[in-house]
Parts: C-alpha cells; sequence; structure tokens
C-alpha cells in the first residue's frame, strides 16, 4: 500500500474578486497523492488546473478546507520548510536568463543551502544526478536564455530532481515539447516516481498519453471531480462528455478521443 503525503480534505479553490465577492473555481475537491504514482490532472481550459497547483504547493487560493502535506496544514509550513517536500515546474517564464544551466541546478539545492555559494558532496550528487536523469549533459554549459522552450522546459525538471522532494508538481510540463520528447518525459516522471519513491502530479492537455502512462488520474469539471486509474474512469464514462462537443467522441477500446 503507498503511503499518501498529500491530500486535500473538502478543497474548495477560488479567488477574491473584491473584498466581499469570492469566485469559486472548485469545490469539494478531495484527493490524494501517493508515494511511487505519477498522477495526472486533466481538464478542460479554465477548468482550474493550475489554480488547483498552485493550492497544493503553496496554500494559495484556498477558501474553504485543506491541503494536508504529512497530515499538517501546508499553511503551517515555512517556504523553506515546504520547499524540502514539493518542488514546482511551472510554465511562466522564469526571471533567471542570464544564469547558466549548471546555476539554476544550483538554485535547486537552496532549501538545503540556504543560499550559501558553497555546495556539500551531497548537493553535487543529486545536481549531477538530475543531469544524467533528464539527459541534459549537452546543456549545461548554455546561459538559460539560449535555451529553446523545450529544453527550458526539460532543465526545469532536472532543477525539480536536484531539489530531491518527495512530491514533484509540474504544471503542464509536456507543452513545449514534440511528441518524442513528451513520451520520454512521461516516461522519466514514470521512473522517478517507482524507483525514486517520489508522488509526482502533472497537469495536462496531453489526454492520450496521459492515459496511456499515469498510474492516477484527477479529473476536473465543472462542479465535480474525481480521481482513479484511467481503466476506472474511463469505465464510468467520466472522458465521455468530456469535451461538450459533439465533434469529438472519446473512445473507450482505444482509449482516446476521435474527430467525427
Ligand atoms: N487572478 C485571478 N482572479 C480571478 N480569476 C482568476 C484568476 N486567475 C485565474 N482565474 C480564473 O480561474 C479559472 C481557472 O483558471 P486556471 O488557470 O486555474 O485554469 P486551467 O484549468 O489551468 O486552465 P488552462 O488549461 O487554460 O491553463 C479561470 O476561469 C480563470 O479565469
Amino acid at each position: 500500500m503507498q503511503k499518501t503525503i498529500l491530500k486535500t480534505t473538502d478543497l474548495a479553490i477560488g479567488y477574491q474578486t473584491n473584498k466581499a465577492t469570492e469566485r469559486i473555481i472548485q469545490e469539494k475537491v478531495n484527493i490524494q497523492l501517493k508515494i511511487g504514482t505519477l498522477t495526472a490532472l486533466l481538464g478542460v481550459n479554465g477548468i482550474g488546473k493550475s489554480t488547483l497547483l498552485k493550492a497544493l504547493y503553496s496554500g494559495n487560493h484556498i477558501l474553504k478546507g485543506n491541503v494536508l502535506l504529512e497530515e499538517k496544514s501546508i499553511s503551517k509550513y515555512s517556504t523553506q520548510e515546504r520547499a524540502k517536500y514539493i518542488s514546482i515546474v511551472l510554465t511562466e517564464k522564469i526571471p533567471y536568463s542570464n544564469l547558466s544551466v549548471k546555476e539554476l541546478l544550483k538554485i535547486g539545492r537552496t532549501p538545503y543551502t540556504n543560499w550559501s555559494i558553497h555546495l556539500t558532496s551531497e548537493d553535487w550528487f543529486w545536481i549531477d544526478k538530475a543531469i544524467t536523469l533528464t539527459n541534459i549533459e549537452d546543456l549545461i554549459s548554455y546561459k538559460v536564455s539560449q535555451l529553446s522552450d523545450g529544453q527550458l522546459q526539460r532543465i526545469l525538471i532536472a532543477r525539480a530532481i536536484a531539489q530531491n522532494t518527495p512530491v514533484i508538481i509540474l504544471d503542464e510540463p509536456t507543452n513545449h515539447l514534440d511528441l518524442n520528447h513528451k513520451v520520454s518525459l512521461f516516461k522519466l516522471l514514470k521512473k522517478l516516481a517507482e524507483e525514486e519513491d517520489k508522488a509526482i502530479l502533472f497537469s495536462s492537455h496531453d489526454m492520450d498519453l496521459s492515459l496511456q502512462l499515469s498510474d492516477e488520474i484527477i479529473v476536473l469539471k465543472s462542479n465535480f471531480n474525481i480521481q482513479g486509474t484511467s481503466d476506472t474512469l474511463i469505465k464510468k464514462g467520466v472522458f465521455d462528455y468530456f469535451f461538450n462537443d459533439n465533434n469529438l467522441f472519446f473512445d473507450r477500446d482505444q482509449r482516446r478521443f476521435i474527430v467525427k
């Protein structure tokens, strides 16, 4: 039985639009992230995936309920303490473009080095491991500003691996990658989850690959959320009306969407 490291309890997420008004994006969200498990977060544009990911790693945008990391409320962790548990890979452009790739990877170790310039052998161990696992040896001396979007994506994932946290959260990690790199990234994340005992959660619009390669899937719909294996969710018909579009049909046998 895999250990649950992060879970939500009747979580409602959203935004304070003005002093008196809250805009609820999702509510009654009860999900779990388990060690050794690769979990995909799926849902149509604007349904609340990024908002949920932010709530999970930072405690922001929580309107009701709780996010529990190791049974303790996420808001009770200091930023530094939390960074030893959760690393995050976001889609937004990063403000480090003058750094070299190696310097960016060193930033992954700051929860342990406290911004000291002296890295220990353990710090170097994790940086080297991240470089090897993500296959970025040839990019190490590049400046971040010289990277393509797809290369930057891999470097940011390497930084998260260097941070060596039990939980890794990624917001649309495959969105700049070609099919070949998408598949190798999915396989890398799966390997990391299984062999390094990590709980990995990523949001994605790559439905077919997510259904094929994830251990668990969380689906957000309007006023509804559900978690399970892809087999369970397919059998329950969760994907049948996913897009609310008559041109798109989910073929349960082929486990993929087909354009009519
Ligand atoms: N700062 C904000 N204030 C108010 N509403 C916001 C804010 N940021 C996002 N939203 C709204 O929250 C909803 C969910 O947005 P979110 O970015 O979480 O969706 P998403 O599922 O990640 O979408 P996508 O797949 O398009 O990236 C959207 O309706 C969006 O307009």
